[in-house]
């Protein structure tokens, strides 16, 4: 199915609605699912898809960096709405039950943009229960629950107790990344949720694309007039915006007390990091396996030869690595945005995206179970920052540029026959230019 091609209800449901949210209360998606199997994916698919339905967006992440923000591009989204994006300022979301999770639910209410409804992206190491008593406090209706499922990885960590606790109160499974799964492991994974949640619909995707109308309530939408436009509203908002700030998290059921910190290092890059301890069973996650995560910033380029020659290599190598996102700035290529992701099904993507519309900068999560291993992940990648001088004491490097350099501009007819005699330097012109002989 297209991602642009909604059902025939939906269309209905969204062009011809004349009565409903009135005085009810607004309705709620929750999103959840283990790590990586595709949640922002939804997220993204429901935005762009939503035709003119104002769709509130709550990011929730385990790491304390703006991440899914940024793979969220909130910045075009917010534009389309004509809004600005307001960052929660306090704490944690799924943690500190009166804190920003609950104003910001509160703001969303409140809120004259009359939002039609509210998504709710979890971590993927959170449960959905959690997130209930905030909802039913500011008199939000959670319409639908949805677990997302990577289809061809689910039997690798079905034991782990939160992936069943994610699954236990669901309405809606989407088993998704059917293009990665044979269909053996297809069937296998639906005989699977099948046992798990009893009587939840199972519905098979790629890429999350769905109709509209199985993951929103469009049924209680009313034609709106657009409201005037406000400086305090927020239709996406990240609790990771703020990443320097320290916090408690208490995700898991027993478990598990966590502090955030910052450092910085010398050249403009900065890691922080935060741990919480759970109870997990699985292949890969044993019990009282702990989960971590570092943050990688950085506004000083990566070496794109370094990081394919060292940070991959040590990725894929790492047991301890579960996830692994975000954006970053190379050396090589630096007009573009690249979005880096990394699941712990070793799949890389790295899409080479559209270029800065703000300050290039590098800002990459990892999470994982083995925190050493994250941190020396982290320092190879702030060594990836320090690029070879151009000028080394016998010119032998820059010599070397200025040869790869002469190859290039050789190549093109556009330029003079590049001067090799003040080697490392490079003397071209531009033909019929009359600026350089
Ligand atoms: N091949 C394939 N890749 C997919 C599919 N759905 C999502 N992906 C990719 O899987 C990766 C992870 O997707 P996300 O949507 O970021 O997953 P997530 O659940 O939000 O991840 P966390 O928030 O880190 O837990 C990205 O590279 C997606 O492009 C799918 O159906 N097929």
């Amino acid at each position: 199915m297209e991602g642009n091609e909604m059902s025939v209800t939906f269309e209905n449901l969204v062009f011809n609605r004349s009565s409903g949210l009135g005085g009810g209360r607004m309705a709620c998606t929750l999103v959840t699912g283990f790590l990586g199997s595709g949640k922002t994916t939804l997220l993204r698919h429901v935005l762009d898809n939503r035709g003119d339905l104002r769709i509130a967006v709550l990011v929730n992440e385990f790491a304390d960096s703006d991440v899914d923000s940024l793979l969220l591009d909130s910045t075009r989204i917010n534009s389309a709405f004509n809004l600005s994006t307001v960052a929660l300022t306090h704490g944690c979301a799924c943690c500190d039950v009166k804190g920003p999770f609950r104003e910001a639910l509160q703001r969303i209410v409140d809120s004259k943009h009359n939002f039609d409804c509210l998504l709710i992206e979890t971590s993927g190491l959170a449960q959905p229960d959690k997130f209930v008593p905030q909802l039913e406090e500011v008199g939000m209706h959670l319409d639908l629950i949805i677990t997302v499922v990577d289809a061809e990885s689910l039997h690798k960590i079905i034991n782990i107790n939160l992936v069943k606790k994610q699954l236990e109160h669901v309405d809606l499974v989407l088993l998704n990344k059917c293009d990665l799964a044979t269909l053996g492991q297809i069937s296998d994974a639906e005989d699977i949720l099948e046992k798990l949640t009893g009587c939840a619909k199972v519905v098979r995707s790629q890429f999350c694309k769905v109709p509209l109308d199985l993951v929103i309530d469009c049924s209680k939408i009313e034609a709106l007039s657009l409201p005037e436009e406000g400086n305090n509203v927020l239709p996406i908002l990240s609790h990771e915006a703020l990443p320097k700030m320290k916090f408690q998290r208490n995700v898991f059921d027993n478990a598990s007390v966590a502090v955030s910190a910052l450092n910085d290092t010398g050249n403009q890059s900065s890691v922080s990091s935060d741990q919480s301890n759970t109870k997990n069973s699985g292949t890969g996650l044993s019990q009282g396996e702990s989960f971590s995560s570092v943050t990688f910033q950085s506004e000083v380029p990566l070496s794109l030869a370094v990081f394919q020659s060292e940070i991959l290599p040590r990725m894929s190598n790492s047991c301890g690595l579960l996830r692994a996102k975000g954006i970053i700035w190379f050396a090589e290529d630096r007009g573009t945005r690249f979005v880096f992701q990394w699941s712990w099904a070793k799949r890389v993507e790295a899409i080479s995206g559209k270029p800065w519309d703000n300050v290039p900068k590098s800002c990459l999560v990892l999470i994982g179970i083995d925190k050493p291993e994250l941190e020396d992940i982290l320092l190879c990648l702030s060594r990836s920052t320090n690029h070879p001088p151009i000028i080394s004491s016998d010119g032998g490097l820059a010599k070397e540029y200025a040869r790869q350099f002469i190859k290039l501009i050789s190549a093109d007819g556009r330029f003079k026959e590049p001067s090799l005699e003040k080697e490392p330097l490079v003397i071209f012109g531009v033909k019929g230019s009359p600026y350089v002989e």
